[in-house]
């Protein structure tokens, strides 16, 4: 494999036409640590990912007090939390069309104001109707967020630092999630009201990162992609610090005007990316990323820690809630484990080892789960159901359990689970069942206990043991690599279409299988759609496998060519394939499927 330093190398084969593109002096400067003022940048673009952390996690907890203060059905719980991302999947589909027409600039400052704007309607609204119009106010400023940032960070980034940058986004997207858990904790005690806080609280950031971006630049590659070149180059040298700026901005200049000429098919961008054959793979990758990053779970087992939890024994809310912010704490602390190691073992063995362990911990979870189920303790009593609910005829916890609309009732002694019955659960509250011995949960000691949506076993280390295994493996790589690969993959022309397409099929999938899971799980119980996921991410590891190029350390207007090959043959030649390609200004061929003969491959 060629190193990078025999990368000023000229290709001699047939007419000259492809040479390999001499470094940029920032690419060579690779122990120069970059200035502060690029982490200055990358710290308020990632407030972004904050938002989009806390605004998807906070709801959770709030939805705990909503529910009781507004007497939410279960229909209007639904619509409150999956509003925010469907909105987050419409605008990051339109959020493409504006980051080419405004620049990443403006639509950070757009999403920052976006976001306050709903941050203030959802802790002033008087009624569910004006929550709603908030929570998807938010949810348009997460999409158009979830797509810019990373390509922002990436544009302005130099290459050897460039996934660490973008992957830092990731680690606030997480620390927004975890920053919401531990803000539930704190406001679960403020009975009324606190979900104003818990939801007006985003605000904050919000406008810290629209003062911010009012003072800091565009991204040079956009400025010159408008044929802004004097603001470009302005841009470029205070992004650098003032350090020499002449090589890597004749770089970028050479392959926009190259890129022009190739994307110049007209018609919608869309339209020339499935075109153009290296775009279109790249498409094909960044969308499988993101597909596969949500169908194996995330939501689910973060959304599910508390269950997972409280089937570990820990039976108080409260306490559940805390530890579901451990959850969320493990999460975040792994996704900097990620932000260590992308620049150290590329992104793809990273997604790759990510994967594999990711499916075997969905094993393990799959396992506890089953083990639980097998020795469910037996409903023992069957008491006089004045309404004939179906909860009677379960005759384990585990088949109560599946039945949203029934909760197990028993005593414990040690681990021996006695006096058993499936009974329905409470109209106004899961806390308690609907009649019975439950109805009325006290803390005294010798009064029954009241499951709902678990059940009491001996297994719950299995699971504990593999939702932390899950966590650990799933952070550091497919909770951060879809993202950072989306934001260097595509040529200039392409990239915010490409991230909007891709962004817009995480989030789809995210709606997707948070709302199917419960359903999933009541036909093929909780250990069958562990498996399910598993299986998932049996299918994304071989595409992974067989289509992700490793990118580490190439230019961005340089990676176009590891897609020029045929789609999904990365794993059939070398892991780290590197192509160093490039055209003469002026000599390039029309673009087509075809080129790849132009690309210069060396191993
Ligand atoms: O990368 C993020 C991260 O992994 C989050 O924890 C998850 O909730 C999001 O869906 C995902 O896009």
């Amino acid at each position: 494999m060629i190193s990078m330093d025999s990368r000023t190398q000229e290709a001699v084969d047939e007419g000259e036409r492809s040479v390999i593109r001499p470094p940029s002096g920032d690419a060579l400067d690779r122990d120069a640590s970059p200035p502060v003022f690029l982490y200055v940048l990358a710290f308020f673009s990632a407030l972004g990912g904050f938002l989009f952390g806390y605004d998807t996690g906070v709801v959770s907890g709030a939805m705990l007090l909503l529910k009781k203060e507004m007497n939410l059905s279960a229909l209007w719980q639904e619509l409150l939390v999956s509003s925010t991302v469907g909105a987050a999947a419409l605008s990051a589909l339109g959020g493409g069309y504006l980051n080419g027409w405004l620049g990443r600039r403006a639509c950070i400052l757009l999403a920052s104001l976006v976001f306050s704007i709903g941050g203030v309607i959802m802790s002033l609204a008087p009624d569910k109707v004006v929550l709603l119009v908030g929570r998807v106010t938010v949810g348009l400023g997460i999409g158009i967020a979830s797509m810019t940032v990373p390509v922002y960070i990436a544009e302005v980034s130099p290459p050897h630092r460039r996934g660490q940058l973008v992957t830092i986004n990731s680690l606030f997207i997480t620390g927004g999630q975890f920053v919401a858990s531990v803000v539930d904790g704190a406001f679960s005690y403020v009975s009324r009201g606190g979900w104003r806080f818990m939801l007006g609280l985003s605000v904050i950031p919000a406008v810290l990162q629209f003062v911010g971006f009012l003072f800091l630049p565009e991204s040079p590659r956009w400025l010159l992609q408008k044929g802004r070149s004097q603001q470009a180059r302005r841009a470029l040298s205070r992004i650098r610090g003032g350090r020499s700026i002449d090589e890597e901005y004749d770089t970028i200049r050479t392959s926009i005007e190259e890129e022009g000429k190739e994307a110049g098919g007209g018609g919608h961008v869309i339209l020339q990316i499935f075109g153009h054959g290296p775009t279109r793979r790249a498409l094909v990758v960044g969308c499988g990323l993101q597909m596969f990053q949500q169908l194996a779970g995330i939501n689910t087992v973060m959304y599910y820690s508390a269950t997972i939890l409280q089937m570990a024994g820990v039976q108080d809310v409260k306490q559940a809630i805390w530890l579901s912010a451990a959850t969320s704490a493990t999460n975040f602390v792994f996704t900097l484990v990620g932000v260590w190691l992308v620049e150290r073992v590329g992104r793809r063995k990273l997604t790759l080892g990510s994967l594999l362990g990711t499916g075997l911990s969905l094993s393990v979870l799959a396992v506890g789960f089953w083990l639980s189920a097998r020795y469910s303790p037996p409903a023992t009593l069957h008491p006089v159901d004045a309404q004939n609910s179906t909860c009677r005829l379960y005759g384990s916890c585990e088949l109560c359990m599946l039945d949203p609309d029934c909760g197990f009732c028993y005593r414990e002694n040690g681990s021996a689970v006695f006096d058993s019955s499936c009974v329905p659960v409470g109209q106004a509250s899961t806390d308690h069942a609907a009649w019975g011995r439950c109805s009325n949960q006290t803390e005294a000691t010798g009064s029954p206990t009241w499951a709902y949506n678990y059940c009491p076993t001996s297994y719950s280390w299995v699971v504990l043991t593999g939702l932390l295994l899950y966590l650990g493996f799933f952070a550091p790589g497919m909770g951060t690599m879809p993202w950072t690969v989306n934001s260097e993959i595509y040529p200039l022309w392409a990239r915010s279409t490409g991230n909007a397409c891709s962004a817009g099929v995480n989030w789809t999938c995210n709606v997707l299988v948070s709302l199917t899971f419960l359903h999933i799980a009541q036909y093929l119980t909780y250990y069958g759609a562990f498996l399910m996921y598993a299986g998932l991410v049996a299918l994304g590891l071989l595409f992974v496998y067989g289509c992700l190029p490793e990118t580490q350390g190439l230019q961005l207007e340089d990676v176009e060519s590891l897609f020029t090959g045929q789609l999904c043959s990365c794993g059939a030649s070398s892991s780290t394939r590197h192509v160093q390609y490039s055209r003469l200004n002026g000599s390039n061929p029309p673009p087509s499927d075809d080129d790849d003969d132009a690309a210069t491959e060396t191993d």
